[in-house]
């Protein structure tokens, strides 16, 4: 395949066909050992685990472990781990200060980029891209971003920074740093699973960004801080804060399931996206799901809000009869992170903070066998010409 059509060509002609895969949609770019997703079974394995049996059975802190090393590790490897994480969990004042300056205009995630950015501005590491040295970076963002998220939703209600707890689990702290108070174990228990369920999902979009950031010799923080930039957008990460959004539009409280189906009726009528519903490779629903639903039912019922999984259910079942389409992970996790008390436009820094385990053990293999990620694109655009030539003070074409 050419990186242009032949010469003299707008349209690609008959005999240059091309096969164009848009948005690299089935398109195998890589191996990876460390998730498989498959839609066949509708299944998703981190090392070889199924993710349903690491979130009934392990911590967070066990999986990023696992992500990192590709086995869980055993009693005297956790402990070692756990204390490194907690040894890492507090805020430079130089953090602090840049977050500071920025406006509460700024969205959670541009504050969550930049300053993941001045950490690896202030790291005089950045530059050695050993495996030992992107490990030890890796522990440092994934123990330091509760810090961050915290820090930025705070100063938005005018709170002071929360010192993290180092006798508190990695989602028993965070919670405590967010909100002050010590958290109930069902709470902490519900966190903890949605962070192990956005650990990781293969080449999705951010990890693959972050995977070409490095393919040219980059450095780990500059892939993670792009990878957060491509988290974003409503049609990867950012869809658990938009889902929320709609459920505000709708409207929660009682009749917030038949206003639910107006709503959808409306929407789909603009042809507009229902957040939280479709996925590039499950076409029959996302293997995360059911685990991340029961724990929204257990938080429902924890904070008395049956309205909500009313709300839930009813956009559940109007997309299921209306597009045949059904939720990803996104649709349960907002609602839930809603009702544990974090503002919506915070879920998707919530989702940083788990994928930042994954995009950096892409990182390493990416590193481990690189090749510099560069497809090629098939030109449509003007034939060749040339710029015409400029005229003289007197407007007269030169000689
Ligand atoms: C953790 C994550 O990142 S999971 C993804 C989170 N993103 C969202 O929830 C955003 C909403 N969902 C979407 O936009 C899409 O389903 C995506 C981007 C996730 C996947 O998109 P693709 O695989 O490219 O599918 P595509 O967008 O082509 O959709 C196929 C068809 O289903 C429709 N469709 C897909 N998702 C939705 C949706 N959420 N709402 C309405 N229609 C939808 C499309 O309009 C399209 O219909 P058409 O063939 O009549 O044009
Ligand atoms: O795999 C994808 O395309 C999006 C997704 O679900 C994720 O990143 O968790």
């Amino acid at each position: 395949m050419s990186d242009q059509t032949p010469q003299g060509t707008t349209v690609p002609d008959a005999a240059f066909q091309p096969q164009i895969f848009k948005g690299l949609a089935g398109v195998p770019v890589d191996y990876t050992a460390i998730s498989k997703v498959n839609p066949e079974t509708n299944s998703l394995l981190y090392r070889g685990y199924p993710v349903q049996e690491l979130a009934a059975s392990v911590t967070f802190e066990e999986v990023a472990y696992l992500l990192w090393h590709g086995e869980l590790p055993d009693d005297a490897q956790l402990a070692e781990f756990e204390e490194l994480e907690r040894r890492h969990r507090g805020l430079d004042h130089e953090v602090k200060r840049i977050v500071d300056e920025l406006p509460l205009t700024a969205h959670p995630m541009d504050v969550v980029r930049t300053a993941v950015s001045v950490i690896g501005a202030s790291d005089p590491a950045t530059p050695d891209d050993s495996r030992e040295s992107n490990l030890e970076k890796s522990i440092r963002l994934f123990a330091k971003l509760p810090s961050i998220v915290s820090y930025d939703q705070r100063r938005r209600h005018e709170l002071e920074f929360v010192e993290p707890r180092l006798d508190l689990g990695y989602s028993a702290n965070f919670l405590w740093q967010t909100f002050g108070e010590a958290p109930e174990l069902e709470v902490v228990n519900a966190f903890d699973t949605s962070m192990i369920l956005y650990a990781e999902h293969s080449f999705n979009a951010s990890t693959f960004t972050a995977r070409v950031i490095a393919s040219t010799l980059s450095d780990l923080y500059s892939a993670v801080t792009g990878a957060i930039g491509a988290l974003k957008g409503p049609l990867h990460g950012g869809a658990n804060e938009a889902v929320m959004h709609a459920f505000d539009e709708i409207g929660t409280g009682e009749g917030s399931a038949a206003r639910a189906t107006a709503w959808l009726d409306a929407a789909l009528a603009e042809k507009r996206k229902i957040m939280g519903f479709g996925h590039r490779v499950y076409k029959n629903g996302d293997s995360r799901v059911p685990t991340m639903r029961d724990a929204l039912e257990r938080m429902v019922e924890h904070y008395h809000r049956p309205d909500l999984l009313e709300l839930y259910v009813a956009l559940e079942e109007g997309m299921a009869e209306r597009k045949g389409i059904k939720p990803n992970l996104d649709y349960p996790a907002g609602p839930v992170y809603h009702l544990m008390g974090f503002d919506t436009e915070t879920f998707t820094p919530l989702f940083v903070a788990s994928r930042v385990t994954g995009w950096t053990a892409h990182v390493m293999e990416q590193l481990a066998s690189n090749a510099l990620i560069r497809p090629l694109s098939v030109y449509n655009g003007p034939d060749e010409r040339h710029v015409p030539p400029k005229g003289n003070a007197s407007g007269e074409p030169a000689a």
